[in-house]
């Protein structure tokens, strides 16, 4: 809103000015209808330059099942926009950001960044993208990351769908300890702890979802091949359904990529 009106306010000094410049300055009724057009697009909320909200995916799973590199292939295939809350939180580290010191602490000890910071960075990025799809990769890791984004988020704050990459705690353990990525978290003090976490309080989420009929359960050992076959048929079953439109209600294309995985 205070975009629009610095927006509005330099619509009239550049008037202004154009008096001193011998240019038609914007009449009145100009000014008005500006002022107007700018308000319907606050009143529509912050994603104004979308039609309607956008389609999310949240992708969720321990540390090391493999959400990173399936969003990669998933964003090749089918032109989502990838979100990872980590890497976001690793940019403002490195940005030297005000919270940066507090969020480098936080992830070296493999615990949680408070969701109202976390929630501003994802959505900053939803607001800013021309994307209409997009994953969030590793978000919403506690109950309480889930509600800050509902209570905060004004479009979008369902996800439509959720995948949970759901791989033994061994091959995490030996697929973190291998990434080789220079992550500060990747050693197996913080690996334990993330662990610790992820059962705590990432595992309510994830039954939440379940409950609510929006959770695609996807065994994430195989090669990233096999894993993305299996990744491939729930978006292609969206397809099909034309339901990678969010007005569709999802719990019919869980039933839809079930049956069809049955039969
Ligand atoms: N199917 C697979 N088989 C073997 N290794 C894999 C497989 N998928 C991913 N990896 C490797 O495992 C490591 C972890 O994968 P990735 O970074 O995608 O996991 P993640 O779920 O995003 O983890 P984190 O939550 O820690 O960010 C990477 O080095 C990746 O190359
Ligand atoms: N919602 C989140 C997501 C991540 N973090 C912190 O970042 C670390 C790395 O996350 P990855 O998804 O890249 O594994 C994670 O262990 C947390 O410390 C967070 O706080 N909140
Ligand atoms: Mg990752």
């Amino acid at each position: 809103m205070w975009r629009r009106v610095a927006r509005l306010s330099s619509l009239i000094r550049s008037s202004k000015a154009s008096l001193s410049n011998q240019i038609p300055p914007a009449n009145g009724l100009q000014i008005l209808e500006a002022f107007s057009t700018e308000i319907q697009k606050s009143a529509k909320g912050r994603n104004h330059h979308r039609e309607k909200p956008p389609f999310i995916t949240f992708v969720l799973g321990g540390p090391g099942s493999g959400k990173g590199t399936q969003c990669l292939k998933i964003v090749e295939t089918f032109g989502f926009s990838h979100l990872s809350a980590g890497d976001l939180l690793r940019k403002e580290i490195s940005s030297n950001s005000e919270n940066g010191a507090m969020i480098l602490e936080t992830i070296k000890e493999g615990n949680i960044v408070p969701s109202e910071l976390t929630v501003k960075l994802i959505q900053r990025e939803v607001e800013s993208s021309e994307n209409d799809k997009f994953l969030i990769d590793g978000f919403p890791r506690t109950e309480e990351n889930r509600r800050t984004y509902e209570r905060v988020v004004s479009v979008g704050a369902e996800p439509n769908i959720v995948l949970f990459f759901d791989c033994p705690e061994e091959e995490m353990v030996k697929r973190v300890l291998s990434r080789n990525q220079g992550r500060v978290d990747d050693n197996i003090d913080t690996v334990k702890k993330r662990l610790e976490n992820f059962n705590a309080l990432n595992l309510p989420v994830i039954n939440y979802y379940s409950e609510k009929g929006k959770l695609y359960k996807i065994p994430a050992v195989g090669t990233e091949d096999e894993i993305f076959s299996r990744v491939r048929k729930i978006f292609t079953s969206l397809e099909v359904l034309s339901m990678l439109s969010p007005q569709f209600s999802i719990p019919i294309g869980v039933i839809w990529f079930t049956l069809t995985n049955l039969l």
